[in-house]
């Protein structure tokens, strides 16, 4: 089932005054369509037009052009609707009350939506309990950590049942173990309630751990959108084996791998990321006398900017 669809897409802003005032193009003709159950990435540099697109689809800003559909709704027109839909979650503020405990906001919520108070109490019950905010239902919002209360967000938008989730920049600012436990718990809501996920990160692990899929945009314009794979061969994307030998030799020359850097007794190997590492490790250790070697993963921020640069 389509649950987002995007027809040219298009909002302009309008900046400056007078004489200097100018037209901004923040999101040009993008077209895509997500299905139910879909983990998708939206990803570019800044000021690419992420945030404006997320704002079109959860009807906060109204295009400029093109056709958009959300769970069969004009997201702009028909807001209210939407909302019961949707949850949205923005890293850098939050949609729970400063002041109130986080029970309350929770409770609020419940009445804003209307959601039934079985159905509320199983939820809260639930996510409480994934995401280990027992101890804190009773802290004011405005005493929790950056991590804790991106916690209660997430909990917050997804109290109503929503089929879509649109995160935006979810793990920004977050230690390394609150990443990856929230990049677990996207998962299992993803796999165990089929909710459809559409996230906007900088951050290449949320990435690798969540999307099955990435959109790329840049100046407004969507310049890739398929598997992250295929976005590694499209960016010509390699990875990196670093050999450490015994004694320091010319450069290595095996089938399958270029040496890329030679410094004293390292080297560095790439190799296409598809490629299997095994043959150029093998071929490597039969010929020279190894040490040591490890293999580095692609950056895909290279390999967007490789997209981007042509
Ligand atoms: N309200 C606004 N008024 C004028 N220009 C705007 C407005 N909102 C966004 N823009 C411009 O539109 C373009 C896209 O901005 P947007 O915030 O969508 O980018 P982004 O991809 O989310 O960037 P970032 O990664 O930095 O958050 C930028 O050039 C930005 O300056």
């Amino acid at each position: 089932m389509r649950l987002i669809e995007v027809q040219e897409l298009r909002r302009t802003f309008t900046v400056g005054r007078f004489r200097a005032k100018r037209e901004v193009v923040a999101v040009r003709d993008v077209s895509f369509a997500i299905e139910a159950g879909e983990m998708v990435g939206y990803i570019g540099p800044n000021g690419a037009g992420k945030s404006t697109t997320i704002k079109m689809l959860t009807g906060i800003l109204v295009p400029s052009g093109g056709r958009l559909e959300v769970a069969g709704l004009d997201p702009s027109r028909q807001r209210t609707d939407l909302a019961r839909r949707i949850g949205v979650v923005f890293g850098q503020r939050t949609t729970l009350w400063w002041d109130l405990p986080l029970r309350d906001s929770f409770a609020v919520l419940q009445r804003i939506y209307r959601t039934s108070p079985r159905r509320h109490e199983q939820n809260l019950a639930e996510y409480v309990e994934l995401l280990d905010l027992g101890d804190l239902l009773d802290t004011p919002v405005r005493q929790l950590s950056l991590g804790q209360r991106m916690r209660g967000d997430i909990v917050a938008a997804l109290l109503h049942d929503p089929e879509i989730l649109f995160l935006d920049e979810p793990t920004i600012g977050l230690d390394v173990i609150s990443k990856g436990r929230l990049r677990e718990f996207l998962r299992t809501l993803n796999a165990t309630r089929g909710t459809t996920l559409m996230l906007t990160t900088h951050d290449l692990q949320d990435i690798e751990a969540l999307c099955d899929r990435v959109i790329v945009i840049d100046h407004g314009t969507a310049v890739f959108d398929g598997a992250l794979a295929d976005l590694h061969r499209e960016g010509g994307s390699t990875r990196t084996l670093v050999v450490d030998l015994v004694d320091e030799a010319p450069p290595i020359s095996v089938p399958g791998a270029t040496t890329r850097k030679v410094d004293g007794p390292r080297q560095w190997l790439s190799f296409p990321t598809d490629a299997s590492a095994a043959p150029i490790v093998a071929a490597v250790a039969a010929a020279y006398d190894v040490a040591d070697l490890s293999i580095q993963e692609p950056d895909i921020e290279d390999v967007i900017r490789e997209l981007y640069s042509r």
